[in-house]
Protein backbone atom coordinates (compact mmCIF):
# COMPACT_ATOMS: atom_id res chain seq x y z
CA UNK A 1 0.00 0.00 0.00
CA UNK A 2 1.17 3.35 -1.10
CA UNK A 3 0.65 6.49 0.77
CA UNK A 4 1.39 10.31 0.17
CA UNK A 5 1.83 12.64 2.67
CA UNK A 6 2.11 16.55 2.14
CA UNK A 7 4.17 17.84 5.37
CA UNK A 8 6.98 15.98 7.13
CA UNK A 9 6.41 18.31 10.09
CA UNK A 10 5.47 18.01 13.73
CA UNK A 11 2.60 16.26 12.69
CA UNK A 12 3.34 14.76 9.77
CA UNK A 13 6.16 12.45 11.15
CA UNK A 14 5.06 12.78 14.81
CA UNK A 15 1.01 11.27 14.41
CA UNK A 16 0.11 11.07 10.46
CA UNK A 17 3.04 9.51 8.93
CA UNK A 18 4.19 7.17 11.91
CA UNK A 19 0.59 5.75 12.44
CA UNK A 20 0.20 5.25 8.43
CA UNK A 21 3.62 3.17 8.50
CA UNK A 22 2.55 1.22 11.37
CA UNK A 23 -0.19 0.13 9.18
CA UNK A 24 2.15 -0.98 6.74
CA UNK A 25 2.01 1.65 3.73
CA UNK A 26 5.02 2.70 2.60
CA UNK A 27 4.85 6.44 3.09
CA UNK A 28 6.46 9.44 0.92
CA UNK A 29 6.25 12.40 2.15
CA UNK A 30 6.59 15.72 0.03
CA UNK A 31 7.61 18.56 1.83
CA UNK A 32 9.89 22.00 0.62
CA UNK A 33 12.57 21.35 3.50
CA UNK A 34 15.22 19.96 1.84
CA UNK A 35 17.20 18.60 4.61
CA UNK A 36 14.38 17.09 6.16
CA UNK A 37 13.53 15.17 2.41
CA UNK A 38 17.48 14.57 2.36
CA UNK A 39 17.63 13.23 5.51
CA UNK A 40 14.50 10.57 4.94
CA UNK A 41 15.91 9.44 1.68
CA UNK A 42 19.25 8.82 3.54
CA UNK A 43 17.98 6.84 6.67
CA UNK A 44 14.39 5.60 5.72
CA UNK A 45 13.59 5.94 9.38
CA UNK A 46 12.89 8.01 12.11
CA UNK A 47 12.71 8.04 15.78
CA UNK A 48 9.03 8.54 17.77
CA UNK A 49 9.75 9.81 21.04
CA UNK A 50 6.64 9.38 23.85
CA UNK A 51 6.52 12.42 26.47
CA UNK A 52 6.33 10.34 28.50
CA UNK A 53 7.49 8.88 31.97
CA UNK A 54 8.57 5.85 30.05
CA UNK A 55 9.99 7.79 27.12
CA UNK A 56 9.15 4.85 25.16
CA UNK A 57 10.81 4.98 21.34
CA UNK A 58 9.09 3.48 18.31
CA UNK A 59 11.34 3.64 15.20
CA UNK A 60 9.02 4.32 12.14
CA UNK A 61 10.07 2.23 9.12
CA UNK A 62 9.30 2.02 5.32
CA UNK A 63 9.45 5.94 4.74
CA UNK A 64 11.46 8.68 2.25
CA UNK A 65 10.84 12.01 0.67
CA UNK A 66 10.40 14.17 -2.29
CA UNK A 67 10.90 17.61 -2.47
CA UNK A 68 8.11 19.23 -4.49
CA UNK A 69 10.02 22.30 -5.02
CA UNK A 70 12.93 20.40 -6.57
CA UNK A 71 10.93 17.52 -7.97
CA UNK A 72 7.62 17.91 -8.77
CA UNK A 73 7.43 14.81 -11.39
CA UNK A 74 8.20 12.54 -8.89
CA UNK A 75 5.23 14.38 -6.63
CA UNK A 76 3.08 13.65 -9.60
CA UNK A 77 4.39 10.02 -10.32
CA UNK A 78 4.33 8.80 -7.00
CA UNK A 79 0.61 9.87 -6.09
CA UNK A 80 -0.74 8.57 -9.30
CA UNK A 81 -0.19 5.28 -7.59
CA UNK A 82 -1.23 6.46 -4.17
CA UNK A 83 -3.71 3.98 -2.34
CA UNK A 84 -4.06 7.02 0.23
CA UNK A 85 -2.87 11.07 0.13
CA UNK A 86 -2.88 12.88 3.40
CA UNK A 87 -1.74 16.71 3.90
CA UNK A 88 -0.72 18.16 7.80
CA UNK A 89 0.67 21.53 5.96
CA UNK A 90 -1.49 23.71 7.57
CA UNK A 91 -5.13 24.99 5.87
CA UNK A 92 -3.06 28.09 4.47
CA UNK A 93 -1.24 26.25 2.29
CA UNK A 94 -3.54 23.45 0.82
CA UNK A 95 -4.06 26.12 -2.01
CA UNK A 96 -0.96 25.39 -2.87
CA UNK A 97 -0.63 21.65 -3.01
CA UNK A 98 -3.59 21.15 -4.71
CA UNK A 99 -1.91 22.09 -8.16
CA UNK A 100 0.15 18.77 -7.97
CA UNK A 101 -2.50 16.47 -6.41
CA UNK A 102 -4.61 17.37 -9.70
CA UNK A 103 -1.89 16.63 -11.57
CA UNK A 104 -1.07 13.46 -9.90
CA UNK A 105 -4.71 12.40 -10.16
CA UNK A 106 -5.09 13.26 -13.63
CA UNK A 107 -1.79 11.01 -14.38
CA UNK A 108 -3.39 8.62 -12.43
CA UNK A 109 -6.70 8.53 -14.94
CA UNK A 110 -4.76 7.64 -17.90
CA UNK A 111 -3.07 4.81 -16.21
CA UNK A 112 -5.71 2.80 -14.10
CA UNK A 113 -8.97 3.03 -12.15
CA UNK A 114 -8.06 1.44 -8.79
CA UNK A 115 -9.53 3.34 -6.01
CA UNK A 116 -7.83 5.80 -3.50
CA UNK A 117 -8.99 8.61 -0.76
CA UNK A 118 -7.51 11.91 0.27
CA UNK A 119 -8.11 13.25 4.05
CA UNK A 120 -6.58 16.21 5.14
CA UNK A 121 -5.57 16.14 8.26
CA UNK A 122 -5.46 19.61 9.31
CA UNK A 123 -7.09 21.69 12.33
CA UNK A 124 -10.35 23.28 10.40
CA UNK A 125 -13.90 22.18 9.74
CA UNK A 126 -14.39 20.54 6.39
CA UNK A 127 -10.66 20.22 5.81
CA UNK A 128 -10.87 17.88 3.25
CA UNK A 129 -14.20 19.53 1.30
CA UNK A 130 -11.59 22.33 1.25
CA UNK A 131 -8.67 20.57 0.09
CA UNK A 132 -11.12 19.02 -3.32
CA UNK A 133 -12.56 22.89 -3.68
CA UNK A 134 -8.91 23.73 -4.66
CA UNK A 135 -7.68 20.66 -6.69
CA UNK A 136 -10.74 20.79 -8.43
CA UNK A 137 -9.86 24.67 -9.92
CA UNK A 138 -7.22 22.55 -11.97
CA UNK A 139 -9.71 19.95 -13.27
CA UNK A 140 -12.59 19.93 -16.12
CA UNK A 141 -16.23 18.59 -16.10
CA UNK A 142 -14.84 15.64 -17.03
CA UNK A 143 -12.20 14.52 -15.14
CA UNK A 144 -13.88 16.36 -11.89
CA UNK A 145 -16.66 13.48 -13.24
CA UNK A 146 -14.24 10.51 -13.74
CA UNK A 147 -12.24 11.56 -10.53
CA UNK A 148 -14.84 11.38 -8.15
CA UNK A 149 -16.17 7.77 -9.52
CA UNK A 150 -12.46 6.48 -8.02
CA UNK A 151 -11.37 9.24 -5.30
CA UNK A 152 -13.02 9.37 -1.70
CA UNK A 153 -12.72 12.81 0.15
CA UNK A 154 -13.61 12.17 3.24
CA UNK A 155 -13.06 14.92 6.60
CA UNK A 156 -10.75 14.20 9.27
CA UNK A 157 -9.91 15.66 12.51
CA UNK A 158 -6.74 14.92 14.26
CA UNK A 159 -5.78 15.33 17.92
CA UNK A 160 -2.11 15.07 19.20
CA UNK A 161 -0.21 17.31 21.08
CA UNK A 162 3.50 17.79 18.69
CA UNK A 163 5.29 20.99 20.16
CA UNK A 164 8.33 22.54 17.73
CA UNK A 165 11.12 19.82 18.15
CA UNK A 166 14.39 20.59 19.57
CA UNK A 167 16.01 17.62 18.77
CA UNK A 168 19.81 16.53 18.38
CA UNK A 169 18.50 14.30 15.61
CA UNK A 170 16.23 16.49 12.76
CA UNK A 171 14.20 13.49 12.14
CA UNK A 172 13.15 12.26 15.73
CA UNK A 173 10.34 13.35 17.18
CA UNK A 174 9.03 13.76 20.41
CA UNK A 175 4.56 13.64 20.89
CA UNK A 176 2.21 13.13 23.76
CA UNK A 177 0.97 9.97 24.33
CA UNK A 178 -2.77 10.73 23.37
CA UNK A 179 -3.77 10.73 20.34
CA UNK A 180 -7.09 10.43 18.68
CA UNK A 181 -7.53 10.44 14.26
CA UNK A 182 -11.36 10.31 13.61
CA UNK A 183 -12.25 9.74 9.99
CA UNK A 184 -15.75 10.22 7.83
CA UNK A 185 -16.66 6.57 6.88
CA UNK A 186 -19.29 7.37 4.18
CA UNK A 187 -16.98 9.43 2.46
CA UNK A 188 -13.95 6.46 1.67
CA UNK A 189 -14.20 5.10 -1.71
CA UNK A 190 -12.82 0.98 -2.66
CA UNK A 191 -12.32 -1.49 -0.07
CA UNK A 192 -10.59 0.76 2.01
CA UNK A 193 -8.22 -1.18 4.63
CA UNK A 194 -8.68 0.22 8.34
CA UNK A 195 -5.65 1.92 9.67
CA UNK A 196 -4.92 0.96 13.29
CA UNK A 197 -5.85 3.66 15.46
CA UNK A 198 -8.34 5.53 13.41
CA UNK A 199 -11.62 5.97 14.38
CA UNK A 200 -14.16 5.58 12.00
CA UNK A 201 -17.43 7.69 12.06
CA UNK A 202 -21.17 8.64 10.27
CA UNK A 203 -20.69 12.12 10.56
CA UNK A 204 -18.00 13.99 11.69
CA UNK A 205 -18.99 17.75 12.40
CA UNK A 206 -19.51 16.77 16.26
CA UNK A 207 -16.05 15.31 16.24
CA UNK A 208 -14.37 18.46 14.15
CA UNK A 209 -16.66 20.79 16.45
CA UNK A 210 -15.69 19.17 19.81
CA UNK A 211 -11.99 18.79 19.26
CA UNK A 212 -11.74 22.63 17.58
CA UNK A 213 -13.91 24.16 20.00
CA UNK A 214 -12.29 22.18 23.29
CA UNK A 215 -8.50 21.55 22.24
CA UNK A 216 -7.87 24.06 19.86
CA UNK A 217 -10.17 26.52 21.80
CA UNK A 218 -8.84 25.92 25.21
CA UNK A 219 -5.13 26.04 23.43
CA UNK A 220 -6.11 29.49 21.81
CA UNK A 221 -7.26 30.99 24.80
CA UNK A 222 -4.22 29.73 27.17
CA UNK A 223 -1.46 30.84 24.22
CA UNK A 224 -3.67 34.70 23.86
CA UNK A 225 -4.41 35.06 27.49
CA UNK A 226 -1.02 33.72 28.75
CA UNK A 227 1.09 35.77 26.22
CA UNK A 228 -0.76 38.97 27.72
CA UNK A 229 0.71 38.12 30.86
CA UNK A 230 4.09 37.88 29.40
CA UNK A 231 4.49 33.87 30.11
CA UNK A 232 6.22 31.75 27.68
CA UNK A 233 4.45 28.10 27.87
CA UNK A 234 1.35 26.25 27.83
CA UNK A 235 2.34 25.12 31.02
CA UNK A 236 3.13 27.79 32.04
CA UNK A 237 0.42 29.76 31.37
CA UNK A 238 -2.23 27.05 32.32
CA UNK A 239 -0.41 26.73 35.87
CA UNK A 240 -1.52 30.77 36.18
CA UNK A 241 -4.45 30.96 37.92
CA UNK A 242 -5.70 33.82 36.20
CA UNK A 243 -4.96 32.62 32.77
CA UNK A 244 -6.63 28.75 33.81
CA UNK A 245 -9.47 30.97 35.16
CA UNK A 246 -10.28 32.23 31.93
CA UNK A 247 -9.46 28.93 29.95
CA UNK A 248 -11.89 27.51 32.13
CA UNK A 249 -14.76 29.22 31.76
CA UNK A 250 -14.13 29.74 28.03
CA UNK A 251 -14.01 25.73 27.77
CA UNK A 252 -17.46 25.71 29.98
CA UNK A 253 -18.81 28.09 27.43
CA UNK A 254 -17.56 25.62 24.38
CA UNK A 255 -19.58 22.70 26.35
CA UNK A 256 -22.32 24.51 26.90
CA UNK A 257 -22.63 24.66 23.22
CA UNK A 258 -21.74 21.25 22.36
CA UNK A 259 -23.63 19.80 24.67
CA UNK A 260 -26.99 21.65 23.85
CA UNK A 261 -26.30 21.00 19.48
CA UNK A 262 -24.79 17.47 19.82
CA UNK A 263 -25.91 14.71 22.33
CA UNK A 264 -22.80 14.51 24.43
CA UNK A 265 -23.14 13.42 28.03
CA UNK A 266 -22.02 15.98 30.30
CA UNK A 267 -19.99 14.37 32.42
CA UNK A 268 -18.13 12.46 29.89
CA UNK A 269 -17.51 16.41 28.36
CA UNK A 270 -16.30 17.36 31.59
CA UNK A 271 -14.12 14.39 31.83
CA UNK A 272 -13.25 15.11 28.08
CA UNK A 273 -12.20 19.14 29.49
CA UNK A 274 -10.50 17.57 32.28
CA UNK A 275 -7.80 15.29 30.37
CA UNK A 276 -7.07 18.66 27.57
CA UNK A 277 -6.35 19.99 30.36
CA UNK A 278 -4.10 18.03 32.26
CA UNK A 279 -2.43 17.19 28.66
CA UNK A 280 -1.86 21.07 28.45
CA UNK A 281 0.19 20.23 31.94
CA UNK A 282 2.34 17.73 30.56
CA UNK A 283 5.60 18.38 31.98
CA UNK A 284 7.61 16.16 29.65
CA UNK A 285 6.08 18.90 27.18
CA UNK A 286 7.62 22.59 26.30
CA UNK A 287 5.23 24.18 23.53
CA UNK A 288 5.66 28.08 23.19
CA UNK A 289 2.43 29.92 23.34
CA UNK A 290 3.94 31.38 19.84
CA UNK A 291 3.56 27.70 18.22
CA UNK A 292 -0.15 27.90 19.68
CA UNK A 293 -0.96 31.42 18.79
CA UNK A 294 0.83 30.89 15.25
CA UNK A 295 -1.60 32.30 12.94
CA UNK A 296 -4.02 35.07 14.52
CA UNK A 297 -6.20 35.76 11.76
CA UNK A 298 -6.83 32.48 10.91
CA UNK A 299 -7.68 31.82 14.33
CA UNK A 300 -9.83 34.17 14.63
CA UNK A 301 -11.90 33.42 10.97
CA UNK A 302 -15.38 32.71 11.25
CA UNK A 303 -15.61 29.07 12.15
CA UNK A 304 -12.48 28.50 13.85
CA UNK A 305 -11.86 28.01 17.50
CA UNK A 306 -12.79 31.39 18.96
CA UNK A 307 -15.51 33.03 17.12
CA UNK A 308 -17.21 29.91 15.65
CA UNK A 309 -18.26 28.90 19.22
CA UNK A 310 -19.01 32.49 20.76
CA UNK A 311 -20.98 33.57 17.48
CA UNK A 312 -23.32 30.13 18.00
CA UNK A 313 -23.65 30.84 21.64
CA UNK A 314 -25.13 34.44 20.96
CA UNK A 315 -27.64 32.80 18.71
CA UNK A 316 -28.28 30.42 21.24
CA UNK A 317 -29.30 33.59 23.51
CA UNK A 318 -26.16 33.33 25.68
CA UNK A 319 -23.25 35.56 26.34
CA UNK A 320 -19.42 34.28 25.29
CA UNK A 321 -18.31 36.57 28.47
CA UNK A 322 -14.74 34.22 28.53
CA UNK A 323 -14.80 33.61 24.75
CA UNK A 324 -14.78 37.51 24.19
CA UNK A 325 -11.91 37.75 26.72
CA UNK A 326 -9.66 35.48 24.58
CA UNK A 327 -10.83 37.15 21.67
CA UNK A 328 -9.65 40.45 22.78
CA UNK A 329 -6.38 38.87 24.31
CA UNK A 330 -5.65 37.62 20.37
CA UNK A 331 -6.35 40.89 19.02
CA UNK A 332 -3.47 42.44 21.38
CA UNK A 333 -1.26 39.54 20.54
CA UNK A 334 1.95 41.59 19.15
CA UNK A 335 4.96 39.01 17.95
CA UNK A 336 6.97 40.09 15.14
CA UNK A 337 7.97 36.87 13.80
CA UNK A 338 4.36 35.60 13.02
CA UNK A 339 3.24 37.75 9.65
CA UNK A 340 -0.26 37.33 10.33
CA UNK A 341 0.47 38.94 14.08
CA UNK A 342 2.08 41.75 12.39
CA UNK A 343 -0.88 41.92 9.82
CA UNK A 344 -2.76 42.17 12.47
CA UNK A 345 -1.21 44.67 14.79
CA UNK A 346 -1.65 46.80 11.70
CA UNK A 347 -5.14 46.19 10.97
CA UNK A 348 -6.06 46.98 14.79
CA UNK A 349 -3.73 50.22 14.37
CA UNK A 350 -5.65 51.09 11.80
CA UNK A 351 -9.53 50.61 12.42
CA UNK A 352 -9.87 49.85 15.50
CA UNK A 353 -11.23 46.87 17.29
CA UNK A 354 -14.56 46.77 15.69
CA UNK A 355 -13.48 47.16 12.63
CA UNK A 356 -10.22 44.41 12.37
CA UNK A 357 -12.34 42.08 14.09
CA UNK A 358 -15.00 42.73 11.99
CA UNK A 359 -12.72 41.91 8.98
CA UNK A 360 -11.19 38.98 10.30
CA UNK A 361 -14.29 36.59 11.27
CA UNK A 362 -16.49 37.76 8.29
CA UNK A 363 -18.76 39.51 11.07
CA UNK A 364 -20.77 42.80 10.64
CA UNK A 365 -19.47 45.49 13.01
CA UNK A 366 -22.71 45.53 14.67
CA UNK A 367 -22.90 42.49 15.83
CA UNK A 368 -23.45 41.97 19.65
CA UNK A 369 -20.15 39.66 19.68
CA UNK A 370 -18.08 42.62 18.26
CA UNK A 371 -19.26 44.86 20.58
CA UNK A 372 -18.79 42.48 23.90
CA UNK A 373 -14.93 41.95 22.43
CA UNK A 374 -14.64 45.53 22.03
CA UNK A 375 -15.80 46.26 25.55
CA UNK A 376 -12.88 43.56 26.85
CA UNK A 377 -10.49 44.63 24.97
CA UNK A 378 -11.28 48.29 26.54
CA UNK A 379 -11.18 46.74 30.00
N1 LIG B 1 1.41 20.09 15.90
C1 LIG B 1 0.25 19.76 16.41
O1 LIG B 1 0.10 19.63 17.65
C2 LIG B 1 -0.94 19.51 15.52
C3 LIG B 1 -1.95 18.63 15.99
C4 LIG B 1 -3.08 18.40 15.20
C5 LIG B 1 -3.17 19.01 13.96
N2 LIG B 1 -2.16 19.83 13.53
C6 LIG B 1 -2.36 20.43 12.21
O2 LIG B 1 -1.43 19.84 11.30
C7 LIG B 1 -1.03 20.81 10.35
C8 LIG B 1 0.49 20.92 10.37
O3 LIG B 1 0.90 21.36 11.65
P1 LIG B 1 2.37 21.08 12.20
O4 LIG B 1 2.35 21.46 13.63
O5 LIG B 1 2.83 19.72 11.83
O6 LIG B 1 3.19 22.20 11.39
P2 LIG B 1 4.69 22.14 10.89
O7 LIG B 1 5.06 23.51 10.53
O8 LIG B 1 5.54 21.38 11.85
O9 LIG B 1 4.59 21.24 9.55
C9 LIG B 1 4.14 21.70 8.32
C10 LIG B 1 5.04 21.14 7.25
O10 LIG B 1 4.50 21.51 5.97
C11 LIG B 1 5.58 21.82 5.14
N3 LIG B 1 5.15 22.61 4.00
C12 LIG B 1 4.93 23.94 3.92
N4 LIG B 1 4.55 24.29 2.67
C13 LIG B 1 4.53 23.15 1.96
C14 LIG B 1 4.22 22.85 0.61
N5 LIG B 1 3.87 23.80 -0.27
N6 LIG B 1 4.31 21.57 0.19
C15 LIG B 1 4.66 20.58 1.06
N7 LIG B 1 4.96 20.82 2.35
C16 LIG B 1 4.90 22.08 2.78
C17 LIG B 1 6.58 22.53 6.05
O11 LIG B 1 7.89 22.58 5.48
C18 LIG B 1 6.48 21.71 7.30
O12 LIG B 1 7.42 20.62 7.29
C19 LIG B 1 -1.75 22.10 10.72
O13 LIG B 1 -2.96 22.19 10.00
C20 LIG B 1 -2.05 21.91 12.18
O14 LIG B 1 -3.17 22.64 12.60
C21 LIG B 1 -1.06 20.09 14.27
O1 LIG C 1 -2.17 23.95 14.64
P1 LIG C 1 -2.96 25.20 14.89
O2 LIG C 1 -2.17 26.42 14.59
O3 LIG C 1 -4.30 25.18 14.23
O4 LIG C 1 -3.28 25.22 16.46
C1 LIG C 1 -2.24 25.20 17.39
C2 LIG C 1 -2.47 24.09 18.40
O5 LIG C 1 -3.63 24.37 19.13
C3 LIG C 1 -2.62 22.73 17.72
O6 LIG C 1 -1.57 22.45 16.85
C4 LIG C 1 -2.73 21.60 18.77
O7 LIG C 1 -1.48 21.33 19.32
C5 LIG C 1 -3.32 20.35 18.15
O8 LIG C 1 -4.47 20.64 17.44
C6 LIG C 1 -3.57 19.28 19.15
O9 LIG C 1 -4.26 18.23 18.53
Amino acid sequence: MIAVHFGAGNIGRGFIGAILSQAGYEVTFVDINEEVIQALNERNQYEVELASDSKKTTIITDVKGINSEKDPDKVIEKLAQADLITTAVGPNILKFVAKSIADGLKKRLKTTNSFGNIIACENMIGGTAHLQEEIEKYLNEQEKEAIAKIIGFPNSAVDRIVPIQEQKDLLKVSVEPFFEWVVEEEKLKGDFPKIPGVTYVKDLIPYIERKLYTVNTGHAVTAYVGYDKGLQTVKEAIEHPEVRKIVEGALQETSSLLTAQYSFDKEEHQTYISKILSRFENQYISDELTRVGRSPIRKLGYDDRLVGPARKLIEIGKTPEYLATGIAAALNYHYDQDPEAVQLAILVKEQGIPGALSKVSDLPEQHSLVQLVTEKYAQ
